[in-house]
Protein backbone atom coordinates (compact mmCIF):
# COMPACT_ATOMS: atom_id res chain seq x y z
CA UNK A 1 0.00 0.00 0.00
CA UNK A 2 1.57 3.49 -1.47
CA UNK A 3 1.70 6.11 1.38
CA UNK A 4 -0.92 8.73 1.10
CA UNK A 5 0.99 11.41 -0.82
CA UNK A 6 1.79 8.72 -3.52
CA UNK A 7 -1.98 8.45 -3.83
CA UNK A 8 -2.22 12.26 -4.59
CA UNK A 9 0.67 11.42 -7.56
CA UNK A 10 -1.45 8.59 -9.28
CA UNK A 11 -4.60 10.97 -8.70
CA UNK A 12 -3.19 13.60 -10.07
CA UNK A 13 -1.93 11.42 -13.38
CA UNK A 14 -5.50 10.79 -14.19
CA UNK A 15 -6.41 14.04 -14.04
CA UNK A 16 -3.28 15.84 -15.93
CA UNK A 17 -2.15 13.00 -17.70
CA UNK A 18 -5.23 10.61 -18.62
CA UNK A 19 -4.42 8.03 -20.69
CA UNK A 20 -6.81 8.59 -23.97
CA UNK A 21 -5.58 5.40 -26.16
CA UNK A 22 -5.81 1.88 -26.30
CA UNK A 23 -3.62 1.39 -28.79
CA UNK A 24 -0.81 -0.79 -27.70
CA UNK A 25 2.99 1.22 -27.35
CA UNK A 26 6.13 -0.65 -27.43
CA UNK A 27 9.22 0.41 -25.95
CA UNK A 28 11.23 -0.06 -29.52
CA UNK A 29 14.53 0.38 -31.05
CA UNK A 30 14.29 4.26 -30.56
CA UNK A 31 12.01 3.81 -27.12
CA UNK A 32 8.52 4.92 -27.82
CA UNK A 33 7.77 6.61 -30.96
CA UNK A 34 4.00 7.36 -32.68
CA UNK A 35 1.38 10.62 -33.16
CA UNK A 36 2.68 12.81 -30.61
CA UNK A 37 -1.01 13.09 -29.72
CA UNK A 38 -0.96 9.30 -28.16
CA UNK A 39 1.89 10.19 -26.12
CA UNK A 40 1.45 12.19 -23.35
CA UNK A 41 0.73 9.74 -20.65
CA UNK A 42 3.38 7.35 -21.52
CA UNK A 43 6.01 10.39 -21.05
CA UNK A 44 4.42 11.22 -17.83
CA UNK A 45 4.79 7.46 -17.03
CA UNK A 46 8.46 7.57 -18.20
CA UNK A 47 9.01 10.37 -15.86
CA UNK A 48 8.04 8.00 -13.15
CA UNK A 49 10.34 5.14 -14.54
CA UNK A 50 13.28 7.11 -14.93
CA UNK A 51 13.26 8.13 -11.62
CA UNK A 52 12.96 4.46 -10.21
CA UNK A 53 16.19 3.72 -12.86
CA UNK A 54 18.23 6.62 -11.05
CA UNK A 55 17.06 5.11 -7.65
CA UNK A 56 18.51 1.56 -9.03
CA UNK A 57 21.72 3.37 -10.10
CA UNK A 58 22.54 4.53 -6.28
CA UNK A 59 21.28 8.13 -7.54
CA UNK A 60 23.09 8.41 -10.79
CA UNK A 61 21.39 10.22 -13.14
CA UNK A 62 19.47 9.31 -16.11
CA UNK A 63 18.55 10.99 -19.22
CA UNK A 64 15.17 11.38 -20.55
CA UNK A 65 15.12 13.02 -24.57
CA UNK A 66 11.57 13.65 -26.20
CA UNK A 67 12.07 12.92 -29.84
CA UNK A 68 10.97 11.22 -33.33
CA UNK A 69 14.13 12.01 -34.82
CA UNK A 70 13.98 11.71 -38.56
CA UNK A 71 9.94 10.78 -38.19
CA UNK A 72 7.96 13.67 -39.75
CA UNK A 73 6.62 16.76 -37.41
CA UNK A 74 3.67 14.89 -36.38
CA UNK A 75 5.06 12.28 -34.67
CA UNK A 76 7.06 12.47 -31.29
CA UNK A 77 9.13 9.86 -28.64
CA UNK A 78 10.88 9.78 -25.46
CA UNK A 79 13.61 7.69 -24.97
CA UNK A 80 15.23 7.04 -21.83
CA UNK A 81 19.24 7.38 -21.19
CA UNK A 82 21.49 4.88 -18.83
CA UNK A 83 23.67 6.80 -16.69
CA UNK A 84 27.32 6.27 -18.56
CA UNK A 85 25.36 7.83 -21.78
CA UNK A 86 23.90 4.68 -23.47
CA UNK A 87 20.81 3.67 -24.18
CA UNK A 88 18.39 1.87 -21.62
CA UNK A 89 19.43 -1.17 -20.54
CA UNK A 90 17.78 -4.03 -22.41
CA UNK A 91 16.11 -5.52 -19.90
CA UNK A 92 14.36 -2.66 -18.61
CA UNK A 93 12.39 -2.11 -22.32
CA UNK A 94 9.62 -4.81 -21.21
CA UNK A 95 9.45 -3.01 -17.86
CA UNK A 96 8.66 0.21 -20.05
CA UNK A 97 6.15 -1.27 -22.02
CA UNK A 98 4.23 -2.89 -19.22
CA UNK A 99 4.12 0.54 -17.57
CA UNK A 100 3.39 2.64 -21.00
CA UNK A 101 -0.03 0.49 -21.47
CA UNK A 102 -1.49 0.00 -17.92
CA UNK A 103 -4.90 1.40 -17.43
CA UNK A 104 -4.59 4.71 -15.03
CA UNK A 105 -6.66 2.40 -12.86
CA UNK A 106 -3.70 0.26 -12.57
CA UNK A 107 -0.67 2.69 -12.47
CA UNK A 108 -0.68 2.89 -8.81
CA UNK A 109 -0.70 -1.02 -8.29
CA UNK A 110 1.63 -1.91 -11.48
CA UNK A 111 4.27 1.09 -10.44
CA UNK A 112 4.48 -0.80 -6.89
CA UNK A 113 4.78 -3.96 -8.75
CA UNK A 114 7.69 -2.60 -10.73
CA UNK A 115 9.53 -1.36 -7.54
CA UNK A 116 9.52 -4.23 -5.61
CA UNK A 117 11.08 -5.95 -9.07
CA UNK A 118 13.74 -3.41 -9.31
CA UNK A 119 14.07 -3.42 -5.80
CA UNK A 120 14.41 0.44 -6.03
CA UNK A 121 15.44 2.27 -2.68
CA UNK A 122 12.41 5.38 -2.88
CA UNK A 123 14.68 6.62 0.24
CA UNK A 124 17.46 7.32 -2.04
CA UNK A 125 17.88 10.78 -4.51
CA UNK A 126 17.12 10.56 -7.80
CA UNK A 127 17.87 13.11 -10.80
CA UNK A 128 16.92 13.17 -14.56
CA UNK A 129 18.10 15.36 -17.32
CA UNK A 130 15.25 16.16 -20.23
CA UNK A 131 15.97 17.55 -23.26
CA UNK A 132 13.73 17.91 -26.17
CA UNK A 133 14.03 18.28 -29.94
CA UNK A 134 11.95 21.73 -31.34
CA UNK A 135 8.75 19.72 -32.36
CA UNK A 136 6.06 22.14 -31.43
CA UNK A 137 4.56 18.73 -29.61
CA UNK A 138 7.67 18.60 -27.44
CA UNK A 139 7.26 21.51 -25.00
CA UNK A 140 4.08 19.77 -23.38
CA UNK A 141 5.75 16.45 -23.55
CA UNK A 142 8.78 17.50 -21.51
CA UNK A 143 6.47 19.19 -18.82
CA UNK A 144 4.86 15.76 -18.63
CA UNK A 145 8.22 14.40 -18.33
CA UNK A 146 8.72 16.81 -15.89
CA UNK A 147 5.43 15.75 -13.69
CA UNK A 148 6.61 12.50 -13.81
CA UNK A 149 9.87 12.72 -12.06
CA UNK A 150 8.98 14.87 -9.21
CA UNK A 151 5.37 12.86 -8.43
CA UNK A 152 8.05 10.48 -6.97
CA UNK A 153 10.15 12.94 -5.37
CA UNK A 154 13.28 13.15 -8.57
CA UNK A 155 14.84 16.20 -9.18
CA UNK A 156 14.23 17.38 -12.78
CA UNK A 157 16.41 19.40 -14.65
CA UNK A 158 15.65 20.94 -17.97
CA UNK A 159 17.76 21.43 -20.96
CA UNK A 160 15.31 22.58 -23.03
CA UNK A 161 16.08 21.88 -26.80
CA UNK A 162 19.36 20.27 -27.76
CA UNK A 163 20.47 17.36 -30.16
CA UNK A 164 19.85 14.08 -28.39
CA UNK A 165 23.63 13.35 -28.62
CA UNK A 166 23.96 16.79 -26.61
CA UNK A 167 21.72 15.67 -23.74
CA UNK A 168 23.51 11.53 -24.36
CA UNK A 169 27.26 13.74 -23.23
CA UNK A 170 25.43 15.96 -20.13
CA UNK A 171 24.33 12.84 -18.99
CA UNK A 172 27.48 10.99 -19.25
CA UNK A 173 29.53 13.79 -17.78
CA UNK A 174 26.98 13.87 -14.45
CA UNK A 175 28.06 10.50 -13.80
CA UNK A 176 31.30 11.12 -14.61
CA UNK A 177 33.37 14.54 -14.18
CA UNK A 178 36.42 12.93 -15.74
CA UNK A 179 34.57 13.26 -19.59
CA UNK A 180 33.61 16.94 -19.03
CA UNK A 181 30.84 18.99 -17.94
CA UNK A 182 27.78 18.20 -18.33
CA UNK A 183 25.98 21.44 -20.20
CA UNK A 184 25.72 22.30 -23.32
CA UNK A 185 28.05 24.62 -23.25
CA UNK A 186 30.37 22.15 -21.78
CA UNK A 187 29.74 19.69 -24.79
CA UNK A 188 30.56 22.84 -26.81
CA UNK A 189 33.96 23.06 -25.33
CA UNK A 190 35.46 19.88 -25.20
CA UNK A 191 34.12 19.22 -28.88
CA UNK A 192 34.75 22.64 -30.94
CA UNK A 193 37.74 22.97 -28.49
CA UNK A 194 39.21 19.28 -29.56
CA UNK A 195 38.60 20.56 -33.14
CA UNK A 196 40.57 23.52 -32.88
CA UNK A 197 43.45 21.87 -31.58
CA UNK A 198 43.81 19.29 -34.06
CA UNK A 199 43.03 22.35 -37.12
CA UNK A 200 45.78 24.19 -35.45
CA UNK A 201 48.37 20.85 -36.02
CA UNK A 202 46.76 20.12 -39.33
CA UNK A 203 47.09 22.87 -41.71
CA UNK A 204 44.96 23.35 -44.51
CA UNK A 205 46.33 21.18 -47.32
CA UNK A 206 46.16 19.45 -50.77
CA UNK A 207 42.18 19.43 -52.50
CA UNK A 208 40.78 19.86 -48.87
CA UNK A 209 38.48 23.05 -48.69
CA UNK A 210 37.10 24.21 -46.23
CA UNK A 211 34.05 25.17 -47.23
CA UNK A 212 31.20 22.64 -45.87
CA UNK A 213 27.73 23.21 -46.96
CA UNK A 214 24.95 21.58 -44.35
CA UNK A 215 21.30 20.14 -44.33
CA UNK A 216 19.91 20.90 -41.20
CA UNK A 217 16.85 19.26 -41.48
CA UNK A 218 14.94 21.95 -40.39
CA UNK A 219 15.79 20.29 -37.05
CA UNK A 220 17.72 20.83 -33.74
CA UNK A 221 21.42 19.91 -35.54
CA UNK A 222 21.73 22.68 -37.68
CA UNK A 223 20.81 25.17 -34.91
CA UNK A 224 23.36 23.94 -32.79
CA UNK A 225 25.51 23.93 -36.14
CA UNK A 226 24.83 27.94 -36.38
CA UNK A 227 26.09 28.58 -32.69
CA UNK A 228 29.16 26.74 -32.85
CA UNK A 229 30.01 28.51 -36.54
CA UNK A 230 30.25 31.94 -34.78
CA UNK A 231 33.33 30.03 -33.11
CA UNK A 232 34.96 28.64 -35.29
CA UNK A 233 37.05 31.25 -36.22
CA UNK A 234 37.51 30.29 -40.17
CA UNK A 235 38.46 26.91 -39.50
CA UNK A 236 35.48 25.70 -41.13
CA UNK A 237 33.61 27.52 -43.40
CA UNK A 238 29.71 25.91 -42.75
CA UNK A 239 26.96 27.00 -44.87
CA UNK A 240 23.92 26.22 -43.24
CA UNK A 241 20.93 25.46 -45.19
CA UNK A 242 16.65 23.86 -43.85
CA UNK A 243 17.44 25.89 -40.44
CA UNK A 244 13.59 25.51 -40.07
CA UNK A 245 13.09 29.29 -41.38
CA UNK A 246 10.88 29.96 -44.50
CA UNK A 247 8.26 27.33 -43.64
CA UNK A 248 10.48 24.35 -44.02
CA UNK A 249 9.49 21.26 -41.98
CA UNK A 250 11.07 19.30 -40.03
CA UNK A 251 12.64 16.16 -42.07
CA UNK A 252 9.95 16.83 -45.14
CA UNK A 253 12.03 16.14 -48.07
CA UNK A 254 15.46 17.03 -46.60
CA UNK A 255 17.74 15.20 -43.90
CA UNK A 256 19.81 12.31 -43.47
CA UNK A 257 17.02 9.77 -43.67
CA UNK A 258 15.24 11.84 -46.69
CA UNK A 259 19.13 11.75 -48.50
CA UNK A 260 19.82 7.77 -47.64
CA UNK A 261 16.74 6.33 -48.33
CA UNK A 262 15.45 7.84 -51.31
CA UNK A 263 18.95 8.50 -52.68
CA UNK A 264 18.09 11.75 -53.80
CA UNK A 265 19.51 15.48 -52.36
CA UNK A 266 17.44 17.28 -50.02
CA UNK A 267 15.39 20.25 -51.13
CA UNK A 268 16.55 23.54 -49.69
CA UNK A 269 20.43 23.08 -50.18
CA UNK A 270 22.20 24.70 -53.38
CA UNK A 271 23.49 22.21 -55.66
CA UNK A 272 27.04 23.23 -56.90
CA UNK A 273 28.72 20.89 -58.80
CA UNK A 274 31.22 18.63 -56.25
CA UNK A 275 30.54 20.50 -53.20
CA UNK A 276 30.68 18.31 -49.62
CA UNK A 277 27.19 18.59 -48.13
CA UNK A 278 26.42 17.31 -44.90
CA UNK A 279 23.16 16.54 -44.42
CA UNK A 280 22.22 15.60 -40.50
CA UNK A 281 18.78 14.40 -38.81
CA UNK A 282 15.92 15.86 -36.95
CA UNK A 283 17.16 15.10 -34.11
CA UNK A 284 21.32 15.38 -34.67
CA UNK A 285 22.52 11.89 -33.98
CA UNK A 286 22.56 10.96 -37.99
CA UNK A 287 24.62 12.22 -40.78
CA UNK A 288 25.31 11.29 -44.29
CA UNK A 289 27.50 13.24 -46.66
CA UNK A 290 26.71 13.98 -50.45
CA UNK A 291 27.79 15.46 -53.65
CA UNK A 292 25.82 16.39 -56.83
CA UNK A 293 28.37 15.53 -59.93
CA UNK A 294 28.51 17.86 -63.10
CA UNK A 295 25.49 15.40 -64.30
CA UNK A 296 23.49 16.43 -61.33
CA UNK A 297 24.02 13.21 -60.10
CA UNK A 298 24.10 12.88 -56.46
CA UNK A 299 26.45 10.72 -55.02
CA UNK A 300 26.17 9.16 -51.68
CA UNK A 301 28.92 9.25 -49.28
CA UNK A 302 26.69 7.67 -46.15
CA UNK A 303 27.63 5.56 -42.57
CA UNK A 304 29.50 2.68 -44.07
CA UNK A 305 31.88 5.64 -45.72
CA UNK A 306 32.08 7.54 -42.64
CA UNK A 307 32.99 3.99 -40.64
CA UNK A 308 35.85 3.34 -42.91
CA UNK A 309 37.19 6.64 -43.27
CA UNK A 310 37.50 7.33 -39.40
CA UNK A 311 38.85 3.26 -39.11
CA UNK A 312 41.04 4.31 -41.88
CA UNK A 313 42.45 7.22 -40.49
CA UNK A 314 42.90 6.26 -36.33
CA UNK A 315 45.11 2.76 -37.86
CA UNK A 316 47.17 5.48 -39.75
CA UNK A 317 47.64 7.32 -36.50
CA UNK A 318 48.12 4.02 -34.13
CA UNK A 319 50.76 2.91 -37.04
CA UNK A 320 52.69 6.72 -36.29
CA UNK A 321 52.44 5.84 -32.19
CA UNK A 322 53.98 2.29 -33.03
CA UNK A 323 51.69 0.67 -30.81
CA UNK A 324 50.71 -2.57 -32.60
CA UNK A 325 48.78 -4.55 -29.92
CA UNK A 326 45.10 -2.53 -29.50
CA UNK A 327 42.77 -4.45 -32.04
CA UNK A 328 40.82 -1.86 -34.01
CA UNK A 329 37.11 -2.97 -35.15
CA UNK A 330 34.52 -2.34 -37.11
CA UNK A 331 30.62 -2.79 -36.39
CA UNK A 332 28.26 -3.03 -38.72
CA UNK A 333 24.61 -4.45 -39.64
CA UNK A 334 23.13 -6.11 -42.73
CA UNK A 335 22.22 -3.14 -44.30
CA UNK A 336 25.87 -2.43 -44.69
CA UNK A 337 26.99 -2.15 -48.28
CA UNK A 338 28.50 -5.30 -49.61
CA UNK A 339 31.34 -3.60 -51.35
CA UNK A 340 32.19 -1.52 -48.20
CA UNK A 341 32.24 -4.71 -45.84
CA UNK A 342 34.84 -6.20 -48.45
CA UNK A 343 36.90 -3.09 -49.02
CA UNK A 344 37.24 -3.42 -44.67
CA UNK A 345 38.27 -6.75 -44.60
CA UNK A 346 40.20 -6.83 -47.75
CA UNK A 347 42.10 -3.91 -48.36
CA UNK A 348 41.68 -2.20 -44.74
CA UNK A 349 42.36 -5.69 -43.15
CA UNK A 350 40.29 -4.68 -40.19
CA UNK A 351 37.70 -7.02 -39.06
CA UNK A 352 34.08 -6.70 -38.96
CA UNK A 353 31.16 -7.77 -36.65
CA UNK A 354 27.47 -8.06 -38.13
CA UNK A 355 25.00 -7.21 -35.40
CA UNK A 356 21.12 -6.73 -35.38
CA UNK A 357 19.66 -3.23 -36.33
CA UNK A 358 19.51 -0.58 -33.34
CA UNK A 359 22.47 1.36 -31.83
CA UNK A 360 22.47 -0.48 -29.09
CA UNK A 361 23.49 -3.41 -30.39
CA UNK A 362 26.19 -2.07 -32.36
CA UNK A 363 27.40 0.13 -29.52
CA UNK A 364 27.43 -3.24 -27.40
CA UNK A 365 29.61 -5.26 -29.97
CA UNK A 366 32.20 -2.21 -30.55
CA UNK A 367 32.93 -2.10 -26.36
CA UNK A 368 34.40 -5.83 -27.41
CA UNK A 369 37.29 -4.00 -29.47
CA UNK A 370 40.18 -1.54 -27.92
CA UNK A 371 39.14 0.72 -30.44
CA UNK A 372 34.94 0.21 -31.88
CA UNK A 373 33.93 2.06 -34.99
CA UNK A 374 30.98 1.58 -35.33
CA UNK A 375 28.17 3.05 -37.71
CA UNK A 376 24.99 1.97 -39.34
CA UNK A 377 24.57 2.43 -42.77
CA UNK A 378 22.15 5.82 -42.40
CA UNK A 379 24.63 7.46 -40.49
CA UNK A 380 24.36 6.76 -37.22
CA UNK A 381 27.46 6.14 -35.16
CA UNK A 382 30.48 6.58 -33.53
CA UNK A 383 33.99 5.09 -32.20
CA UNK A 384 34.70 4.32 -28.56
CA UNK A 385 38.05 3.76 -26.98
CA UNK A 386 38.65 1.70 -24.31
CA UNK A 387 40.11 2.76 -20.82
CA UNK A 388 43.75 0.89 -21.93
CA UNK A 389 43.79 2.43 -25.23
CA UNK A 390 43.41 6.21 -23.81
CA UNK A 391 46.18 5.17 -21.59
CA UNK A 392 48.55 3.66 -24.21
CA UNK A 393 48.08 6.51 -26.17
CA UNK A 394 48.43 9.32 -23.46
CA UNK A 395 51.69 7.49 -22.59
CA UNK A 396 52.91 7.61 -26.19
CA UNK A 397 52.32 11.27 -25.80
CA UNK A 398 54.53 11.67 -23.25
CA UNK A 399 56.96 9.05 -23.89
CA UNK A 400 58.10 8.71 -27.95
CA UNK A 401 60.03 9.89 -29.93
CA UNK A 402 59.26 13.21 -32.04
CA UNK A 403 57.00 11.84 -34.37
CA UNK A 404 55.57 9.22 -31.80
CA UNK A 405 54.17 11.94 -30.14
CA UNK A 406 52.97 13.78 -32.55
CA UNK A 407 50.63 10.85 -33.98
CA UNK A 408 49.67 10.31 -30.30
CA UNK A 409 48.98 13.83 -29.54
CA UNK A 410 46.28 14.00 -32.66
CA UNK A 411 44.85 10.75 -31.36
CA UNK A 412 44.03 12.06 -28.18
CA UNK A 413 42.51 15.36 -29.90
CA UNK A 414 40.58 12.88 -32.14
CA UNK A 415 39.50 11.34 -29.19
CA UNK A 416 38.35 14.32 -27.46
CA UNK A 417 36.56 14.85 -30.48
CA UNK A 418 34.63 12.13 -30.39
CA UNK A 419 30.99 11.54 -28.53
CA UNK A 420 31.78 8.27 -27.20
CA UNK A 421 28.27 7.97 -25.78
CA UNK A 422 26.09 7.86 -28.78
CA UNK A 423 26.32 8.51 -32.78
CA UNK A 424 26.22 12.32 -33.15
CA UNK A 425 26.24 14.21 -36.33
CA UNK A 426 28.45 17.04 -34.87
CA UNK A 427 31.17 15.35 -33.79
CA UNK A 428 30.89 13.33 -36.18
CA UNK A 429 31.13 16.32 -39.32
CA UNK A 430 33.88 17.25 -37.08
CA UNK A 431 35.55 13.72 -37.46
CA UNK A 432 35.39 13.73 -40.80
CA UNK A 433 36.13 17.06 -41.70
CA UNK A 434 39.42 15.70 -39.67
CA UNK A 435 40.42 13.36 -41.58
CA UNK A 436 39.75 14.74 -45.19
CA UNK A 437 41.82 17.69 -43.82
CA UNK A 438 44.49 15.61 -42.70
CA UNK A 439 44.41 14.05 -46.41
CA UNK A 440 44.29 16.99 -48.30
CA UNK A 441 41.62 14.86 -49.95
CA UNK A 442 37.91 16.84 -51.49
CA UNK A 443 34.84 14.46 -52.11
CA UNK A 444 35.88 12.73 -55.20
CA UNK A 445 38.69 11.20 -53.16
CA UNK A 446 36.99 9.71 -50.83
CA UNK A 447 34.47 8.57 -52.82
CA UNK A 448 37.30 6.57 -54.68
CA UNK A 449 38.14 4.19 -52.03
CA UNK A 450 35.52 1.83 -53.21
CA UNK A 451 32.61 1.64 -55.06
CA UNK A 452 29.42 0.90 -53.59
CA UNK A 453 27.16 -1.77 -54.84
CA UNK A 454 23.50 0.02 -56.29
CA UNK A 455 20.85 -1.19 -53.06
CA UNK A 456 17.45 -0.54 -52.94
CA UNK A 457 15.03 -0.58 -49.22
CA UNK A 458 11.45 -0.70 -50.06
CA UNK A 459 8.79 -1.17 -47.24
CA UNK A 460 6.17 -3.83 -46.96
CA UNK A 461 2.97 -3.52 -45.13
CA UNK A 462 1.68 -6.99 -43.84
CA UNK A 463 -1.09 -7.83 -40.76
CA UNK A 464 1.30 -8.67 -38.02
CA UNK A 465 4.85 -7.89 -38.71
CA UNK A 466 6.10 -9.61 -35.90
CA UNK A 467 5.23 -12.82 -38.08
CA UNK A 468 8.71 -12.09 -39.47
CA UNK A 469 11.38 -13.89 -37.40
CA UNK A 470 15.01 -13.81 -38.29
CA UNK A 471 18.10 -15.44 -37.22
CA UNK A 472 22.38 -14.39 -38.21
CA UNK A 473 21.80 -10.46 -37.68
CA UNK A 474 18.96 -10.21 -39.48
CA UNK A 475 20.67 -11.47 -42.29
CA UNK A 476 17.69 -14.42 -42.51
CA UNK A 477 14.30 -15.45 -42.19
CA UNK A 478 13.00 -18.44 -40.29
CA UNK A 479 9.30 -17.52 -40.27
CA UNK A 480 6.94 -17.50 -42.02
CA UNK A 481 7.97 -21.10 -43.61
CA UNK A 482 9.52 -20.62 -46.87
CA UNK A 483 10.13 -16.96 -47.32
CA UNK A 484 13.71 -17.62 -46.81
CA UNK A 485 13.92 -20.06 -49.75
CA UNK A 486 11.79 -18.00 -51.86
CA UNK A 487 14.60 -15.09 -51.20
CA UNK A 488 17.63 -17.28 -52.13
CA UNK A 489 15.90 -18.34 -54.97
CA UNK A 490 15.09 -15.15 -56.36
CA UNK A 491 18.93 -13.51 -55.29
CA UNK A 492 20.26 -16.66 -57.35
CA UNK A 493 19.60 -15.28 -60.39
CA UNK A 494 21.67 -11.67 -59.90
CA UNK A 495 24.91 -11.31 -60.00
CA UNK A 496 25.97 -9.80 -56.64
CA UNK A 497 22.64 -10.16 -55.78
CA UNK A 498 21.80 -10.00 -51.70
CA UNK A 499 18.50 -9.76 -49.65
CA UNK A 500 16.95 -9.98 -46.34
CA UNK A 501 13.64 -8.88 -44.98
CA UNK A 502 13.22 -8.02 -41.04
CA UNK A 503 10.72 -6.45 -39.49
CA UNK A 504 10.93 -2.95 -38.77
CA UNK A 505 11.09 -1.39 -34.93
CA UNK A 506 9.85 2.15 -35.28
CA UNK A 507 7.30 1.83 -38.16
CA UNK A 508 4.24 -0.92 -38.55
CA UNK A 509 6.15 -2.37 -41.43
CA UNK A 510 8.49 -5.01 -43.25
CA UNK A 511 11.89 -3.62 -44.46
CA UNK A 512 13.74 -5.25 -47.38
CA UNK A 513 16.96 -4.44 -48.62
CA UNK A 514 18.47 -5.68 -51.92
CA UNK A 515 21.53 -5.24 -53.47
CA UNK A 516 22.71 -5.94 -57.10
CA UNK A 517 25.61 -4.76 -59.73
CA UNK A 518 22.92 -2.56 -61.21
CA UNK A 519 20.43 -0.41 -60.03
CA UNK A 520 17.74 -1.91 -62.27
CA UNK A 521 18.77 -5.33 -61.11
CA UNK A 522 18.62 -4.18 -57.44
CA UNK A 523 15.44 -2.41 -57.66
CA UNK A 524 14.45 -5.27 -59.65
CA UNK A 525 14.89 -7.21 -56.62
CA UNK A 526 13.62 -5.60 -54.08
CA UNK A 527 10.24 -5.43 -55.46
CA UNK A 528 10.59 -9.46 -56.19
CA UNK A 529 11.30 -10.03 -52.81
CA UNK A 530 8.35 -7.64 -51.41
CA UNK A 531 6.10 -9.65 -53.65
CA UNK A 532 7.62 -12.75 -51.77
CA UNK A 533 6.59 -11.06 -48.54
CA UNK A 534 3.75 -9.86 -49.43
CA UNK A 535 2.37 -13.62 -50.63
CA UNK A 536 3.98 -15.56 -47.77
CA UNK A 537 3.74 -13.08 -44.52
CA UNK A 538 0.13 -11.74 -44.72
CA UNK A 539 0.05 -8.60 -47.25
CA UNK A 540 -2.07 -5.96 -46.54
CA UNK A 541 -3.33 -3.68 -49.62
CA UNK A 542 -2.10 -3.61 -53.13
CA UNK A 543 0.87 -6.22 -53.82
CA UNK A 544 3.55 -4.33 -54.92
CA UNK A 545 4.53 -4.52 -58.15
CA UNK A 546 8.00 -4.91 -60.09
CA UNK A 547 8.75 -2.69 -63.50
CA UNK A 548 9.57 -4.59 -66.56
C1 LIG B 1 17.02 0.49 -41.94
C2 LIG B 1 17.12 1.59 -40.96
O1 LIG B 1 17.63 2.65 -41.29
N1 LIG B 1 16.59 1.35 -39.74
C3 LIG B 1 16.63 2.35 -38.66
C4 LIG B 1 15.30 2.41 -37.95
O2 LIG B 1 15.04 1.14 -37.37
P1 LIG B 1 13.99 0.09 -37.91
O3 LIG B 1 13.96 -0.98 -36.85
O4 LIG B 1 14.52 -0.40 -39.21
O5 LIG B 1 12.70 0.80 -38.09
O6 LIG B 1 15.36 3.37 -36.91
C5 LIG B 1 16.31 3.04 -35.89
C6 LIG B 1 16.22 4.09 -34.82
O7 LIG B 1 16.50 5.37 -35.29
C7 LIG B 1 17.71 2.97 -36.50
O8 LIG B 1 18.62 2.57 -35.51
C8 LIG B 1 17.70 1.97 -37.66
O9 LIG B 1 18.93 1.95 -38.31
MG1 LIG C 1 18.03 10.58 -35.03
Amino acid sequence: MPPSSLRVVYAFAREMHPKTTDIFIQYGTAGFRTKASLLEHVVYRMGLLAVLRSRCKNGRTIGMMITASHNLEPDNGVKLIDPDGEMLEESWEEIATRLANVSDNDLESTTEQIIKQVNADMALKASVYIGMDTRYTSPRLAAAAVHGVMALKGTAKEFGIVTTPILHFCVKCRNDNTYGTPTEEGYYEKIVGAFKSIRQKLPVCGNYNTTLYVDGANGVGGKKLNIIKKTLDGELDLVLYNLGGNGGKLNLNCGADFVKVSQKPPVGVEHVPYQRVASLDGDGDRIVYYYVDESNNMQLLDGDRIATLLASYVTELLKGCDVTDLRLGLVQTAYANGASTKYITEDLKVPVTCVKTGVKHLHHAALSYDIGVYFEANGHGTVVYSDVTKNTIAKVAQEGDTEQRKAAQLLLSFIDLTNETVGDAISDLFLVETVLCARGHDVRQWMETYNDLPCRQLKVTVEDRNAIKTTDAERKCTSPESLQERVDALVSTYTCGRAFVRPSGTEDIVRVYAEADTQESADKLAAEVSQAVYDLAGGVGDRPTVSA
